[in-house]
Formats: C-alpha cells, sequence, structure tokens
C-alpha cells in the first residue's frame, strides 16, 4: 500500500510552498515523502522534484508547435498525462514501492478539478496502484476577508470533492497574512447561520434564497471548516499532517502488526 496526497487549490493559493514545506518538515522528523510536480508550466522548485510531468510533456513545446495559448496548452498537457496513465505513469510509479509517501503538487487552473476528468483518471489510476490517495485543497486566507469570496471559495473545493470522490481536507493557507482575530473566528469553523446573514447582508434581497440553498448546501457536505495552516508555525504543520495521515490511514498498518502479535498465542503453540 502506498500513500498520497494531491494537493489542490486556485492558482497562487500555496500548493508548491506547503508541498516544499511539507518536505522539509518531514526530512527534519526523519520521515520520508517524495514530491511530484504535475505542473507542465512551474518552473523553479523549492523541494527535490522525485518525478516530473515535464518529463513527459513540455508545456514551452506544446504552445509553440500546437500554437496554443498558455491554458489550452495545459489542458492539452493534461489530457496528454490521461493519454499515458498506463505507461508513463505506471512505469515511473513501479520505481515506489510499498509504505511510500508521495505528495503531487498540482496546477491551479480549477477547472482542471470542476470539469475535465483528468484528476479523476489520475486518482483512480493511483487507486488501482494501491495507493490510499487524499485530496488536500488549498485556499488562500485572503478568502475570509469577504463572506462572498468565502461562498465562491467553498463551492470550489465542494465541486472538486464531488468530482474527485476522494477523503478531502480543506486548508486556509497563508494564516500569517490574516490580521483580523474576529476574521479567523468568524470563518474557520463558521456558524452557518451567521454566514447566511452575511452573505444577505451583501447581496440584493432577490438573491435571499439562492443564499440560503447555497449555505445549506455547503453545511450538508461539512465543507464549512478549514484548518489553518501557519507556515512559521511546527505545530501547524504537524496537526494537518497528522489529520491527512488520519484520512489515508497512514501508520495504521504498523499499529496492526503490533496488535496481530499476540505473544501468548505463541506460546500456547
Ligand atoms: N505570506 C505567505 N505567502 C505565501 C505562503 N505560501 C505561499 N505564499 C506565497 O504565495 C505565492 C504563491 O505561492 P505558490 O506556493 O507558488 O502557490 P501555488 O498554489 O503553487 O501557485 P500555482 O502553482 O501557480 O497555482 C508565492 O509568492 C508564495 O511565496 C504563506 O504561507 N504565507
Ligand atoms: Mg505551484
Amino acid at each position: 500500500m502506498g500513500y498520497a496526497q494531491l494537493v489542490i487549490g486556485p492558482a497562487g493559493s500555496g500548493k508548491s510552498t506547503y508541498c516544499s514545506s511539507l518536505f522539509q518538515h518531514c526530512e527534519t522528523v526523519g520521515r520520508t515523502m517524495h514530491v511530484v510536480n504535475l505542473d507542465p508550466a512551474a518552473e523553479n522548485f523549492d523541494y527535490p522534484v522525485a518525478l516530473d510531468i515535464r518529463e513527459l510533456i513540455s508545456l514551452d513545446d506544446v504552445m509553440e508547435e500546437l500554437g496554443l495559448g498558455p491554458n489550452g496548452g495545459l489542458m492539452y498537457c493534461m489530457e496528454h498525462l490521461e493519454d499515458n496513465l498506463d505507461d508513463w505513469l505506471s512505469e515511473e510509479l513501479d520505481n515506489y514501492m510499498d509504505d511510500d509517501y508521495l505528495i503531487f503538487d498540482c496546477p491551479g487552473q480549477i477547472e482542471l478539478y470542476s470539469h475535465v476528468p483528468v484528476f479523476r483518471n489520475f486518482v483512480e489510476h493511483l487507486k488501482r496502484k494501491n495507493f490510499n490517495v487524499c485530496a488536500v485543497y488549498l485556499l488562500d486566507s485572503q478568502f475570509i476577508t469577504d463572506v462572498t469570496k468565502f461562498i465562491s471559495g467553498c463551492m470550489a473545493s465542494l465541486s472538486a470533492m464531488v468530482q474527485l470522490e476522494l477523503p478531502h481536507v480543506n486548508i486556509l493557507s497563508k494564516m500569517d497574512l490574516v490580521t483580523s482575530k474576529k476574521d479567523i473566528d468568524d470563518y474557520l469553523d463558521p456558524e452557518p447561520n451567521v454566514l447566511l446573514s452575511e452573505l444577505n447582508k451583501r447581496m440584493a434581497p432577490q438573491y435571499q434564497k439562492l443564499n440560503k440553498a447555497l449555505i445549506e448546501l455547503i453545511d450538508e457536505y461539512s465543507m464549512v471548516s478549514f484548518i489553518p495552516l501557519d507556515l512559521r508555525k511546527v505545530s501547524s504543520i504537524t496537526y494537518i499532517l497528522a489529520q491527512i495521515d488520519n484520512c489515508i490511514q497512514y501508520g495504521e498498518d504498523a499499529d496492526v502488526k503490533v496488535k496481530d502479535f499476540d505473544p501468548d498465542e505463541v506460546d500456547d503453540d
């Protein structure tokens, strides 16, 4: 059994920074992780890249040879990845063994997680390869400065959740930038009623019914819960990692082995 985090979220939400911080943290505590770059447009890395989509396809080549723009080019690259799951990705994943832990640093185009099937198929492939996968959705803390922004961030995360059907952890990144304690209290684990009244205050009266339906939807999917990530604090990283490990049952095998071994039974034999 392998373990994997699929690190997703809007452009600039801090995915690559999270991946490198997690890598560094794990190195410090003596835990092995491998970070995989799945962004064909990425150029600079703060982590050692264990596996790189750019070895399969380069965005520059695609744009030049096919005359595509950056977003069309990225879509083309991701479709190419999808077409090569069974050969390129399979072969690369064969280099990893049981118990290996991979972190996939994904591109920030949110359409990739809402209405194109590439990541769904990617995840299915990982599962067939015996990986336990968790989606880690990063939302920039700037989203909590405004209720309408916050709701749209929740909806984007929800659409990824519906599309991927994976254990899903929501993270509010860049907490060092939040200065208002009230924002933190209001949004980290908000009361649906409070969100609704804030939303109604912001929008014209004809939206009240829609607002209510939206908040109910978000509440039903337990979406209004974000774990704060403050990279200045080791405890913040440790806590998030423990939550995700729990989702993918990392480390539980070790416990099972200990429990399975019953010295009394051995003596009786
Ligand atoms: N203050 C602060 N800035 C951060 C933090 N995490 C990331 N940033 C900054 O946010 C910007 C985007 O960070 P990235 O890690 O590249 O974000 P990303 O989600 O990988 O971006 P894309 O791959 O382009 O979608 C960079 O300028 C980072 O330095 C954080 O915890 N605090
Ligand atoms: Mg990135």
